[in-house]
């Protein structure tokens, strides 16, 4: 076991943010960390990290906080007045890692902006600097707080290859964001917080023994309709149904009538509709 959260509460003022949280990971695994804005994330890793005390509960960490980890906080903070360079010097200044500079600008893909001073950067630079960082000391374990934010395409994509890299090397990530298309590609394991709790740790390989049907609707009767008959959950048009047992006979339907739908595996979307979205029957469940 590499991380235990075990009962753990947190409370700002009245305001309970996490209410009995308990899982653990194991040395080599990965953890996607899912909710909406507000629902304890942030709070989630400052606490590991002991930036934020916690109320109650325990944290058990078989790692060392100061040598072990790497961190990629929501907002960056530089020296603005260092060259990119520098930066990434200082850093590896202060741990005994042998990563070279040249290896970690290649990371935050900044080998061109190496002499760039650091206040220039674009927002989506920063980033990039940020995760470099978050790589100088080797860490067994990295915490990335929605790290592709201000990211393009390109810079995203080359985040998450070497993010798949660094697990191949049995690292651990505990990573959050909104983008919920990069973790289900890149991630293996997700947990969904709702009302300070966890409300569902879902790993990669149940996703993968599950389908989706998803019709694509012309008018909101006939949307209503089918889901009247199938039930489902809607949105954009589109009406998505995971009910297995459902699908078979949804499928008959469908082809009879030469409506367009297509049949997927079940994706970390799907698993958030089903928990935050708005629902007909219960209405807009919120986090
Ligand atoms: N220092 C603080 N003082 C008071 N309330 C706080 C503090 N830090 C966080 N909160 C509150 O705790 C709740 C959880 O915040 P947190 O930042 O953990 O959410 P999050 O899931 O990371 O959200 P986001 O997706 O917007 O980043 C919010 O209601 C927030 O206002």
């Amino acid at each position: 076991m590499l991380l235990k959260f075990n009962q753990v509460e947190k409370r700002f003022k009245e305001k309970q943010v996490l209410s009995g949280v308990s899982f653990e990971i194991d040395e080599g695994e990965s953890i996607a960390l899912i909710g909406p804005n507000g629902a304890g994330k942030t709070t989630m890793i400052r606490s590991v990290l002991g930036l934020t005390l916690i109320d109650g509960g325990e944290i058990v960490r078989n790692f060392n906080t100061r040598q072990d980890v790497g961190v990629m906080l929501q907002h960056d903070l530089f020296p603005d007045h260092l060259r990119v360079r520098e930066v990434i010097e200082l850093h590896k200044s202060y741990s005994k890692s042998n990563v070279s500079t040249h290896a970690l600008l290649e990371a935050g893909d900044l080998v061109k902006e190496a002499r760039s001073m650091v206040q220039n950067l674009s927002g989506g630079q920063k980033r990039r600097l940020s995760f470099a960082l978050s790589l100088a000391a080797d860490p067994k374990l990295l915490f990335l707080d929605e790290p592709t934010v201000g990211m393009d395409v390109t810079a995203s994509r080359m985040f998450w290859n070497k993010i798949r890299e660094i697990q191949e090397q049995g690292k651990s990530i505990f990573v959050t964001s909104h983008h919920l298309d990069e973790l289900n590609d890149y991630c293996r394991r997700f947990i969904f917080l709702k009302n300070g709790e966890i409300i569902a740790d879902v790993r990669k390989e149940d996703l993968n023994t599950q389908k989706v049907i998803v019709v694509y609707l012309e008018t909101a009767e006939e949307a209503l309709d089918l889901q009247r008959q199938f039930g489902g959950l809607m949105e954009d048009r589109k009406l998505y149904v995971t009910d297995k047992n459902k699908h078979a006979v949804l499928c008959a339907y469908l082809q009879q009538r030469g409506m367009t739908f297509e049949e997927r595996l079940k994706e970390v979307r799907d698993c958030y509709r089903e928990i935050y979205d708005l629902n007909p029957e219960e209405g807009v469940k919120q986090a």
